[in-house]
């Protein structure tokens, strides 16, 4: 049996590759019976059928490649022409001008720009010369498609044959953008009809310009793209799709100056967040999503001068360079003073009271007094065993030093974008001293300014080193009425740059005796109980090691003893004065189940780094 001509072999792979393949998603939509999308299956297969038989290598037999395009254009043209709409587009009768011009029956997979492949028109690279005439250049081609049939040319030249090699790629940019050119058309290539293109420069459009061989079809000659830019006179394409002639469509308006932006109707999003401008504690969240007038009534506290008819916004000197979407998460980040917590709320630690009264709230009730050296430290640190009251001074501040106070986490700086963080901590200080006094409260700070090390990631140690900056660097002045106060549990994994700037260093041991007698009686104080004095040491007695986070667990256990002596059947209809009181059986029960959470060695390690590094009590 004689070997297959390269064309038959070319023809039967293709077609039959490129068909299933190309079209297959075509077939799994199901949409075969639809004219126009068969109409742009019979287009797909001629341009590609165009362009494979414009290479050189392959078009040995040009009345081969001519049947086929004359078979598949009948097809094309049999649907297009169709009267009947179920069967096809009827196109003829309105016209060829409508059917070249418009992209009524092309969608946006199967139009003609969509041959794309740079290895196919490397290959042609080498093939294709100038053409003769100025290039009808179709607008720069998208994305490459995610199939695309890879004609390989094998090397030897004695087989002359080439296979089809379909793979799949991932969607490319093209390297080479293809500027077509479609000329006048000569039988027996396919008529498409010219008729209506006209001579029209399509801006934006580039073309590039590959010397073509003399052997490429004078009909449709393709012209690579090359490193130098030249604009020439572009006819429009008639396969313009509908995105490009949306593209073309919008230029036109936008020529014509109508600029919605002038309009009225809300902006979403596209305005600049008026939540940028300085606002107080307690105004009105004004939703970033507004019409400009609403903008400008709701913004209080904002100095505006009105020059001529414009009115300029001040925003405050000191939020000029932080993006308003920074300001607004740091004002969400802003504790409003919730429940207020007062001192004698906080069992024992006299002398990390008395500290903190002496930098926090004596300062801010007589600045003139607390000037120069008297000026209070920048930073405190508490640090101690774990549920020792650290966060609960930390809510005293919030509530007894009239001070805007920040409650901030690790959580509330990191963010998944890369630079946030810093911008974040830089922000909070900004904000922090336009709205002093202020006192930046940063719980489990470890987890911010842990000690740095080689392997941590980059943004962690850049927003350390903001931090340390903000902390005590160049920008800031010993004026500025801020106080940040860190908690840990951890202060030996806090670096050491942090630990310096944090001058106060204040150890939140465990209760005392007297701390732990205090909180039963702040516990008990609520519920009815017949505990006397002598039961209540001998509780603190067995309860030496507990922290006041355990006790509070253990008065909230023994608080339960009377309930679960009510029958089940009972629990219904009895009244809470009928509960009966807790009594010192129900701490016996209670000790049994709560035990001490902070063990000795652990105990060991605080008391070592307070010696090491702590503000010792007098
Ligand atoms: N000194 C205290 N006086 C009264 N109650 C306290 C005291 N310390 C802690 N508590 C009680 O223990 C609970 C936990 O306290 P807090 O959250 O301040 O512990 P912490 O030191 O922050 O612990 P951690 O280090 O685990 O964060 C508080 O809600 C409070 O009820
Ligand atoms: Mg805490």
């Amino acid at each position: 049996m004689a070997s297959q001509s390269p064309i038959d072999e070319l023809n039967v792979n293709f077609q039959h590759v490129f068909e299933s393949l190309v079209f297959e998603d075509i077939r799994a939509s199901n949409c075969k019976t639809s004219p126009s999308l068969r109409a742009d299956i019979q287009r797909k297969t001629l341009s590609q059928l165009y362009y494979a038989s414009n290479s050189r290598t392959i078009d040995e037999n040009p009345t081969d490649s001519s049947t086929l395009y004359n078979l598949h254009i009948q097809k094309y043209f049999s649907i297009v022409d169709e009267q009947d709409l179920s069967r096809g587009l009827d196109s003829f009768s309105r016209g060829a001008l409508s059917l070249s011009s418009s992209s009524k029956n092309e969608s946006k997979q199967w139009s003609l720009k969509d041959i794309r492949n740079t290895s196919i028109f490397q290959e042609l690279e080498n093939d294709v010369s100038k053409s003769s005439r100025g290039l009808n250049n179709i607008p720069d081609f998208e994305k490459a498609l995610e199939f695309s049939v890879q004609l390989e040319k094998n090397k030897s030249e004695e087989e002359k044959s080439t296979k089809l090699q379909v793979t799949k790629l991932k969607p490319c940019e093209p390297e080479f953008k293809l500027n077509v050119t479609l000329q006048k058309h000569v039988p027996p290539y396919p008529q498409v009809r010219l008729s209506s293109i006209s001579e029209k420069r399509i801006e934006g459009v580039t073309t590039k310009v590959y010397p073509t061989s003399s052997k490429v079809s004078p009909q449709i000659r393709c012209s690579m793209s090359s490193e130098t830019k030249t604009e020439e006179i572009v006819k429009p394409n008639p396969f313009r799709t509908a995105k490009e002639q949306l593209i073309v469509d919008q230029k036109k308006k936008n020529a014509g100056g109508i600029s919605s932006s002038t309009s009225n109707e809300p902006t979403y999003g596209s305005r600049t967040k008026s939540l940028g401008l300085r606002r107080g504690l307690n105004s009105p969240f004004i939703l970033p999503i507004k019409d400009a007038k609403m903008n400008e009534s709701e913004t209080n506290n904002v100095e505006t001068k009105s020059s001529g008819n414009n009115e300029e916004k001040i925003i405050d000197e000191r939020l000029k360079n932080i993006e308003p979407r920074m300001v607004e998460l740091i004002e969400n980040e802003i504790m409003d003073n919730g429940s207020p917590v007062n001192w004698d709320d906080i069992a024992g630690l006299e002398f990390a009271k008395k500290t903190i009264q002496e930098i926090v709230v004596w300062p801010m009730l007589r600045p003139d007094i607390f000037t120069g050296l008297r000026g209070p430290p920048r930073g405190i640190l508490l640090f101690g065993p774990p549920g020792t009251g650290k966060t609960l001074i930390g809510k005293c501040i919030a509530s007894q030093s009239r001070s805007t106070f920040f409650s901030i986490s690790a959580s509330s700086l990191t963010s998944k974008w890369i630079g946030e963080g810093e911008k974040m901590v830089r922000a909070l200080f900004a904000v922090a001293r336009v709205n002093q006094p202020s006192v930046i409260f940063i719980d489990e700070i470890d987890s911010l300014l842990s000690q740095r090390s080689e392997s941590e990631h980059e943004s962690s140690r850049r927003i350390k080193t903001e931090f340390l900056v903000q902390l005590d660097g160049a920008t800031t002045s010993q004026e500025d009425r801020l106080l940040v106060v860190g908690a840990t549990n951890r202060p030996q994994e806090l670096d050491e740059a942090a630990r310096r700037r944090l001058v106060k260093r204040l150890y939140i041991p465990l209760p005392e005796f007297a701390a732990r007698k205090q909180i039963i009686h702040l516990l008990m104080a609520e519920q009815r109980n017949v505990l006397d004095e002598d039961e209540t040491d001998l509780i603190c007695r067995q309860t030496d090691g507990y922290s006041c986070a355990d006790m509070t667990n253990l008065c909230k256990e023994a608080a339960y003893g009377p309930i679960r002596s009510i029958a089940l059947s009972d629990i219904e209809h009895i009244s809470p004065d009928q509960v009966r009181p807790i009594t010192k059986e129900d701490f016996d029960a209670a000790l049994c189940q709560v035990r001490a959470s902070v063990s000795s060695q652990d105990l060991e390690l605080y008391e070592d780094w307070n010696k090491r590094y702590g503000s010792a009590a007098k």
